[in-house]
């Protein structure tokens, strides 16, 4: 049933303070895969997560090739005793199909190039001496050396990249090594952003005195693109009625739909409300986080809603902490991990809250630290402009001191063990 709330407006939900690590789960919880899938150009498909696990079509290398500019020989199992003088019968470039080897002779190869049929060692050049159509080659030749084998980088048939794997430059070389064409993907993830807000202004526009530039949408754009995400921006007063219509039209086209401000217990924060009037819930309608407090995470129709406050820090640190998780699981990939540094700093964090707060990372020897960037104020830009991750300080009774670990997530997501 609905409820009345302190200021007497209608709204259906939660009410109480849900933990930083609940919000957490509850937000992956909301994001269900898509499973939309697409084939895109091999060479567009960077950055984008593989929908089908590939086996390899062929081996790699196709076929045993020269791996240096030399002379193609047959020395069979042991190296000559003396040097051995052998006329110059042919010459393989990289690209030529392959030969055969005159019995007794050397063949000129070039890096790549097919491996004559009977060589089994290739001298590289600048260990033979030649004189016109004769090469001196000298007792120190390893047989068997400077020979790429067919198969020995990739066997045909093996599974060389996992289904739900970010695809990066080595796969897209890899790939196009094997002749793969095209690769099926997760289709993009549309992410609606709704920045809430009668002050909000454009740079451009005028700025009547009062009024601010709305820079949590570009802000939030930036720091959500990647590729496979669409992201689609809008703006709305604060009146209920345009912000549910503006809640329902951006709901039915996104995956995940993004509010910023409007969230508190103003006048004129609608948010809740239209959300739910134009058909959605709420699952968690506060978190204990400082800044972020007021954040929600609820659905509407097929999408994921997450109501983000309107200070900058705690919708920055909010869609790190929460929306990019999500967005992750939408496109059924494996967040990417936190990173533990060492606390460069000393504070007393709330126990009741977990405290988000701007860091800058160094590495010094083999050691991550994090040093506390800006003063506090989740309103302030500066102290983001000079981090490059948030730190996670879950709430304590006792101080946080230097040396302490903390968790932190990096601005720029770091991505390591990629998923297969
Ligand atoms: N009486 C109370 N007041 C506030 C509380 C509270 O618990 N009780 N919570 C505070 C916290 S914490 C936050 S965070 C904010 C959240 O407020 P809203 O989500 O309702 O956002 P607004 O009040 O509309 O705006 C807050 C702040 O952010 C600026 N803003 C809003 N949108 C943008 C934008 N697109 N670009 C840049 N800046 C934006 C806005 O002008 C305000 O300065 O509420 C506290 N108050
Ligand atoms: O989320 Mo608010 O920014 O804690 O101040």
């Amino acid at each position: 049933m609905a409820k009345a709330d302190p200021k007497g407006r209608c709204f259906e939900g939660p009410r109480q303070l849900a933990s930083f690590d609940t919000a957490c789960r509850v937000a992956l919880a909301l994001a269900a895969p898509t499973g939309r899938v697409e084939t895109v150009p091999v060479a567009a498909a960077g950055g984008r997560i593989l929908a089908q696990s590939i086996q390899a079509p062929c081996s790699l290398p196709r076929f045993d090739q020269a791996a240096m500019d030399g002379y193609a020989v047959a020395l069979g199992a042991s190296a000559p005793s003396s040097p051995l003088l052998l006329p110059v019968s042919g010459l393989t470039e990289s690209g030529d199909p392959p030969t055969s080897l005159v019995p007794q002779s050397a063949h000129r190869v070039r890096t790549g190039a097919a491996l004559p049929d009977g060589a089994d060692t290739v001298v590289m050049q600048e260990q033979v001496l030649r004189r016109g159509d004769l090469v001196r080659i000298g007792g120190d030749a390893r047989p068997g050396t400077h020979i790429r084998r067919a198969g020995e980088d990739v066997r045909q048939g093996v599974e060389i990249l996992r289904a739900g794997r970010e695809l990066r430059w080595s796969d897209i070389a890899l790939l196009t090594a094997l002749g793969v064409e095209r690769v099926s993907v997760m289709a993009p993830i549309r992410i609606g952003i709704l920045a809430t807000g009668s002050e909000l202004r454009r740079p451009g526009e005028g700025l009547m005195p009062g009024a601010i530039y709305d820079s949590n949408s570009p802000m939030l754009s930036a720091l959500l693109t990647a590729p496979g995400i669409e992201i689609v921006a809008t703006r709305s007063r604060d009146d209920l009625a345009g912000l549910t219509r503006s809640i329902e039209a951006l709901a039915g086209s996104v995956d995940l739909l993004l509010t910023s401000a409007g969230m508190s217990v103003g006048e004129k924060d609608h948010v809740r409300e239209a959300l739910v009037q134009a058909g959605g819930r709420l699952e968690i309608d506060k978190v204990a986080m400082k800044p972020g407090k007021p954040l929600s995470l609820g659905q509407i129709g097929t999408a994921c809603f997450v109501g983000l406050p309107g200070n900058p820090q705690a919708a920055a640190f909010c869609a790190l902490a929460f929306v990019r998780p999500m967005m992750a699981a939408l496109q059924g990939r494996v967040p990417a991990s936190r990173l533990t540094a060492e606390a460069a700093f000393h504070c007393h964090p709330r126990s009741d809250r977990t405290e988000l707060v701007p860091v800058r990372l160094s590495i010094a020897g083999d050691r991550l630290t994090a040093r506390r960037s800006g003063r506090e104020g989740s309103h302030r830009l500066m102290p983001m402009v000079d981090s490059d991750a948030v730190a996670i300080l879950p709430g304590r009774e006792t101080p946080l001191c230097a040396g302490m670990l903390v968790e932190a997530i990096p601005f720029d997501p770091l991505r390591f063990g990629n998923g297969s």
